[in-house]
């Protein structure tokens, strides 16, 4: 797992690693990681064009000291002081003894490489006016451009930008990786995140959220060992599409097949249309009831909100089994909060940002302190559909997805989300857990689905089976 942290976890890490070092030392290591992060993404130091932008922090002090290492392997390094009076002394006088010079916006026309040293942790508030003019002159010049340890703009806690935000390519993050580098809208920002081990290691606490790795998905994608049966591995049962539009049964039903399970079994109105593409399914035009054993439940997508929708919910919702509550099934629960506040056995909510605000109230910015609100609010699990993902459980626990591809932004990629995270809450792990593992198979998917070209949700559970065997094989 990666461990997502706060500003003020990171600080508070900083000040116990600072108690048994040489002042400076964190800010040396910090500039020296950086300085190798844009090496590697130049290539080579010799006559390029480096460009710093100095806030009045460390953060601008960073900048400063990995201009000064660059300047040193001949790179021709320029910084743009915001506040001249104010900024990093020392890192100043490093950057000037190793050759670098100073100077104005007009450097970034010409730049190979612009650092946003402008403000990190301490930033408050929308980037200022004269800070947002440096950054529109960053963007329209040719520079590849690397954020020093959170893009200017950008919150480090919740990814919330209020105003603008310098656009980074890379992100070069130290001691541990930010909140807001991966979530919300500081996720498009930051770029690619490089993480710099500035040995806080031994002194952060437990991390605010985590991400899973391919390695962590791994474990739970064991194949069947020989004693496994049919009803060993896993039964999944679906309730999803409807008598007229059965698309998204037929998605559900065959992602949830694809998964894992050994065992999928629909019930519901679209049930010819579900036996004639899914055969290997078990399939039932009845209600829940008449479906057979299964362990855990999906409901909702493209089911309609109708009377005999509703009550085919409540008896789904009734029963002692983990239950997905997608789509369709969310719109019932807005209207009906009780249907899910009862239950003890997990409960996921899989809604997107609409579906959200009718169950909870309007996202806002921090998207993890909102999935963490509607968790708390129901007691149950709530996976909050975006860009990155987020997956809160009622303890607070919070897991901010790591994959996926803009491409999954398509219809009927929700309903296969949905069953295979059916598949995953019928064994192994706890619902909060099967969730951030469901969003990470399905963006791996997405992306393995998205190399062919533009995708549809079809495309998903084609490509399921093959993003299984790869993450079974990951080891890192
Ligand atoms: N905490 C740590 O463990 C370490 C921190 N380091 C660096 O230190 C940074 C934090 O330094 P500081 O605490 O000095 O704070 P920053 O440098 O992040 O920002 C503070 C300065 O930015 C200005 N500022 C605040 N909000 C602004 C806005 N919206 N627009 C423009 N300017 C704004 C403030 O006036 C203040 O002068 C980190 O991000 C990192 O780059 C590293 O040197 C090494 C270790
Ligand atoms: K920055």
């Amino acid at each position: 797992m990666t461990g997502l942290f706060t500003a003020a976890q990171v600080r508070g890490a900083e000040r116990a690693a600072m108690a048994g070092l040489r002042p400076g030392v964190l800010m040396q290591r910090a500039a020296t990681g950086l300085a190798a992060v844009c090496l590697g993404l130049l290539g080579r130091a010799h006559g390029v064009r480096v460009v710093l932008l100095v806030g009045s922090g460390d953060n601008g002090g960073d900048a400063l000291f990995a201009g000064a290492v660059l300047a040193v392997r001949g790179a021709q390094v320029t910084a743009v002081l915001l506040a001249p009076d104010r900024a990093h002394a020392d890192g100043l006088a490093a950057l000037l003894r190793a050759g670098g010079r100073t100077g104005g916006a007009e450097s970034l026309a010409r730049a190979d490489l612009v650092l946003d040293g402008i403000v990190g942790i301490g930033g408050t508030g929308g980037l200022r006016d004269d800070a947002v003019a440096l950054v529109h002159a960053a963007v329209a010049g040719p520079g590849l451009l690397v954020a020093v340890d959170v893009p200017s703009g950008v919150s480090a806690d919740t990814g919330e930008v209020a105003g603008e935000a310098f656009p980074a390519q890379h992100t070069v993050t130290f001691g541990a990786v930010k909140t807001g580098l991966v979530v919300g809208a500081g996720r498009g920002a930051a770029g690619t995140v490089h993480l710099v081990d500035i040995g806080l290691g031994p002194h952060l606490p437990a991390p605010d959220a985590e991400q899973l790795t391919d390695a962590d998905v791994a474990v739970h994608l064991d194949p069947p060992g020989a004693g496994d049966d049919k009803y060993s591995r896993g039964v999944v049962g679906v309730i999803a599409g409807s008598a007229t539009y059965p698309g998204a049964g037929v998605l559900c039903t065959g992602a949830a097949l694809r998964a894992r399970p050994g065992l999928v079994r629909y019930a519901g109105t679209a049930a010819e249309g579900v036996k004639a593409a899914w055969p290997e399914a078990l399939v039932t035009s009845g209600r829940p009831g008449a479906a057979g054993r299964v362990q855990a439940w999906v409901v909702g997508p493209g089911m309609g909100t109708d009377e005999a929708a509703r009550s085919v919910l409540a008896e789904v919702l009734a029963t002692d089994l983990p239950v997905v509550v997608d789509a369709d099934a969310l719109t019932l629960v807005a209207a009906q909060p009780g249907l899910v506040g009862d239950r003890t056995a997990p409960t996921v909510l899989t809604p997107h940002d609409r579906e959200f605000a009718r169950l909870f109230g309007e996202v806002g910015g921090d998207r993890v302190a909102a999935a963490r609100r509607g968790a708390a609010a129901l007691g149950c699990t709530v996976l909050l559909k975006g860009d990155a993902t987020v997956v809160a459980d009622r303890d607070g626990a919070a897991f901010v997805n790591a994959t996926g591809t803009s491409w999954l932004a398509t219809a009927g990629t929700g309903d296969v989300l949905a069953g295979v995270l059916g598949a995953f809450l019928t064994g192994g792990p706890a619902a909060a857990e099967a969730a951030a593992v469901a969003a990470h198979v399905h963006g791996r998917a997405g992306q393995l689905a998205a190399e062919q070209g533009p995708l549809i949700a079809g495309d998903l559970v084609r490509v399921l089976p093959r993003t299984l065997a790869r993450l079974r094989g990951a080891d890192g």
